[in-house]
């Protein structure tokens, strides 16, 4: 099942062309990774899949109703504030309204919804807190439990683990490889190249508004590609532990 498709996508702001020729189909199961340096268009190319800026081309979301797109993607902007001083859960319970109609109450579906996606995300114990008043790293965690219970046969989020520590990094990658596992999809702009590595299906590389390489990351990741685009020198391998990827020094 495909989740999203683009063909002859681009994307122009102020007369400038942001992105062009952008072509690729997210299938069932795939987690995959947007990466790309500063400025290469991630954010505008997740935006405008989702029909929130304008684009030429096809995309297969913006081709949806707003009401039929919020059953099919589940969207976490790069933006992480939480302005409403309300519970951690009723924030969370907000991304089942795609699922409900107008002045309908939560069934036992939607709670089990919610309740999952509070576990999956560590936030059980503080699901009674007041959501603003929470830390930025926990707001974080709040905000991709919304998007995990809406449910939604994709995920896309711009840089959701930023801000995270370590180990709620981790555990937000293994969560989305493990929606993967289970057949949905999860399309994520990363910076951490190491975690993208490590836990991506799926990498696709955009450098100055173009796709520059798509595949899975052993086969994608070169000293070239990674020089060229990122500026950098790596030291990656396959170890037992899977594959591990250090960024090194600025290239020169
Ligand atoms: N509203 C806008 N008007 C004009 N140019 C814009 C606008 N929004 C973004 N851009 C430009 O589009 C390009 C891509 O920006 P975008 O935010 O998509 O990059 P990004 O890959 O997400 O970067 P980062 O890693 O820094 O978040 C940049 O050159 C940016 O200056």
């Amino acid at each position: 099942m495909t989740v999203l498709s683009l063909s002859g996508f681009g994307v122009t702001l102020r007369g400038r062309p942001i992105l062009r020729d952008i072509a690729f189909d997210i299938g069932g199961g795939e987690l995959v990774g947007l990466i790309g340096p500063n400025g290469a268009g991630k954010t505008t190319l997740m935006r405008a899949a989702l029909g929130l800026i304008g684009s030429v081309g096809h995309s297969s979301l913006a081709a949806l109703a707003p009401a039929q797109r919020g059953r099919a993607v589940a969207w976490l902007p790069q933006a992480r504030e939480i302005a409403w001083p309300v519970d951690v859960q009723t924030v969370v319970s907000l991304g089942r309204m795609p699922h409900m109609s107008t002045g309908q109450r939560m069934t036992g579906a939607d709670r089990d919804a919610v309740d999952s996606a509070l576990e999956q995300m560590g936030l059980t114990e503080l699901r009674q807190r007041t959501a603003t008043r929470l830390s930025g790293g926990e707001q974080a965690r709040v905000l991709i439990a919304r998007t995990l219970a809406q449910e939604t046969p994709l995920l896309m989020a711009d840089e959701p683990i930023a801000g995270l520590d370590p180990a709620h990094q981790i555990s937000t990658m293994e969560t989305f490889a493990e929606l993967a596992r289970k057949g949905r999809s999860v399309f994520v702009s990363l910076h951490d190249l190491g975690l993208a590595v490590r836990h991506c299906t799926r990498l696709i590389v955009i450098d100055r508004g173009g796709v520059v390489a798509d595949g899975p990351p052993r086969a994608l990741l070169s000293p070239d590609l990674i020089r060229k685009t990122f500026g950098i020198t790596a030291w990656f391998q396959d170890t037992p532990e899977g594959l591990v990827f250090q960024p090194l020094e600025v290239a020169t």
